[in-house]
């Protein structure tokens, strides 16, 4: 081993010790080693992470190493520290998921969403009965993109009684410092033929699954947020107290009650506003950590499995209902739980809690009502499936689906850990 391979191999392994003692002395005499990878392709930030050294890891940070170098399985050191559940280290690194669109809200302000509405940059999105007018993508046949329309092509809708209107945030505009404001509007009218006049290629998407699976990231965004909207608005016209007339306000975020005295008009209460409701979705790992519990629903496409999942009940905690629905859909008993990301699943209204769980029994008994089969696949499988190899046993649940995220999550973590 050359002498530079030998000083990296110290340098890495004081990082999994965490000496950071050690680190700092050999960084004051060879910074180059900050961001340098192992012969396992992981950098001394990411063996901190890896074992939760905390202090190893300011020391490594204060130096200014890159948080960014990713192993071979494309993991930066903040998703080692996530996948270990080292969450004092997380915090200290800056996260994959910052780029949300910058949004902001301003629902109360009647004069200022009208100014808004009447701008000619303002993003009209149509819906009918909770489809959404989209036309062909410009890139291929299969993908569609939601019409965005001006102020001038809504015109009579924005004034018909028949139209509800939702609004959904404004987009800072980079060259300029202004802001694109975006609203959803539902006609109980069917405005097809109006709207053919002047883009023929338009039409309302009819199934939302699988047509959501053809827009593009961007837009599936913002279309899980104004099909929630307004499927609340469908579901909820009168008041859920008492039965009265309800009047929209903030913007399309809040139906408020026409009746006095009606005890939803008093204190807390959880009827007035859009429900989201929380699911819990959970790889399941068998307890010799090689292989994982996938099921099949009767709906899925022929050779598709993907990850359990449930509702949160009342009164229960998130490691709750993944026991509990795992048990119920599988008779599998599960041990220890660990969040890792969530997802907006606008059917109509789910958060979707994604979780790996390990497993502390292994026989399985498909719950007939909800699962038609459950296996137990091999990490190997799983990859196959995932690169779509012609030795695929199943198919992977679709790409923009969570369950997707959190099998692909599992191939990759294991495979070095
Ligand atoms: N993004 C992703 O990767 C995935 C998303 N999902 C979504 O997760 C959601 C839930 O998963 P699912 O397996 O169906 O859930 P469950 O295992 O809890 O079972 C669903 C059943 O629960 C009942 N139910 C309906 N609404 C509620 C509620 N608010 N609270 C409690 N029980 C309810 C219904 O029974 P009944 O019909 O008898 O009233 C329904 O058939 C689905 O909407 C699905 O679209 C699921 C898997 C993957
Ligand atoms: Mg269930
Ligand atoms: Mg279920
Ligand atoms: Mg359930
Ligand atoms: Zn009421």
């Amino acid at each position: 081993m050359s002498v530079r391979a030998e000083l990296l191999e110290r340098f890495l392994d004081a990082a999994s010790r965490g000496d950071e003692e050690a680190l700092s002395l050999m960084l004051s005499q060879s910074r180059e080693l900050l961001d340098q990878r192992g012969e396992q392709g992981w950098s001394a930030l990411m063996l901190a992470a890896r074992n939760g050294h905390y202090d190893a890891a300011r020391v490594l940070l204060s130096n200014g190493c890159d948080t960014s170098v990713t192993n071979r399985s494309g993991q930066t050191a903040g998703d080692v520290a996530l996948f270990w559940g080292h969450r004092h280290i997380v915090r200290l690194l800056p996260s994959r998921d910052t780029e949300d669109p910058d949004i902001h809200f301003n629902r109360d302000d009647g004069e200022w969403l009208a100014a808004r509405r009447a701008s000619p940059e303002t993003v009209f999105l149509l819906f009918h009965a909770l489809s959404p007018l989209v036309r062909s993508g410009a890139e291929h046949e299969e993908q569609i993109q939601l019409c965005k329309l001006g102020s001038a092509a809504v015109q009579e809708l924005l004034g018909s009684s028949r139209t509800l209107e939702v609004f959904l945030g404004v987009e800072k505009q980079q060259e300029d410092d202004g802001m694109l404001a975006w609203f959803a509007l539902s006609t109980e009218d069917d405005p097809t033929q109006l709207l053919k006049d002047k883009d023929p290629s338009s039409f309302f998407l009819q199934e939302a699954m699988p047509g959501l699976l053809r827009l593009s990231d961007d837009d599936a965004g913002v279309l899980a947020q104004a099909r929630s909207v307004l499927a609340w608005h469908s579901r909820y016209r009168f008041c859920p107290t008492c039965g009265g007339d309800t009047k929209v306000e903030e913007a399309g975020y809040k139906r408020t009650c026409l009746r006095a005295g009606c005890r939803s008009l008093q204190g807390v209460h959880n009827t007035c506003y859009p429900r989201v409701d929380p699911v819990v979705i959970m790889l399941v790992l068998h307890p010799d950590g090689k292989q994982c519990m996938l099921g099949r629903k009767k709906i899925f496409p022929p050779g598709m499995f993907s990850c359990l999942a449930g509702f949160v009940e009342p009164g229960e905690t998130l490691e709750a209902a993944v026991r509990r629905e795992v048990q119920e859909e599988s008779g599998v008993q599960v041990g220890p739980v660990q969040y890792l990301s969530s997802q907006a699943w606008p059917m109509p209204s789910c958060l979707m809690i994604g979780c790996h769980c390990v497993a502390v029994t292994t026989d399985i008994k498909a719950d007939q009502n909800e699962i038609e089969e459950a296996r137990w696949f091999t990490r190997q499988q799983v990859m196959d499936a995932l690169v779509k190899d012609k030795r695929a046993v199943f198919i992977m649940p679709p790409r923009q689906a969570i369950a997707h995220y959190l099998l692909k999550h599992w191939v990759g973590c294991n495979a070095n850990l």
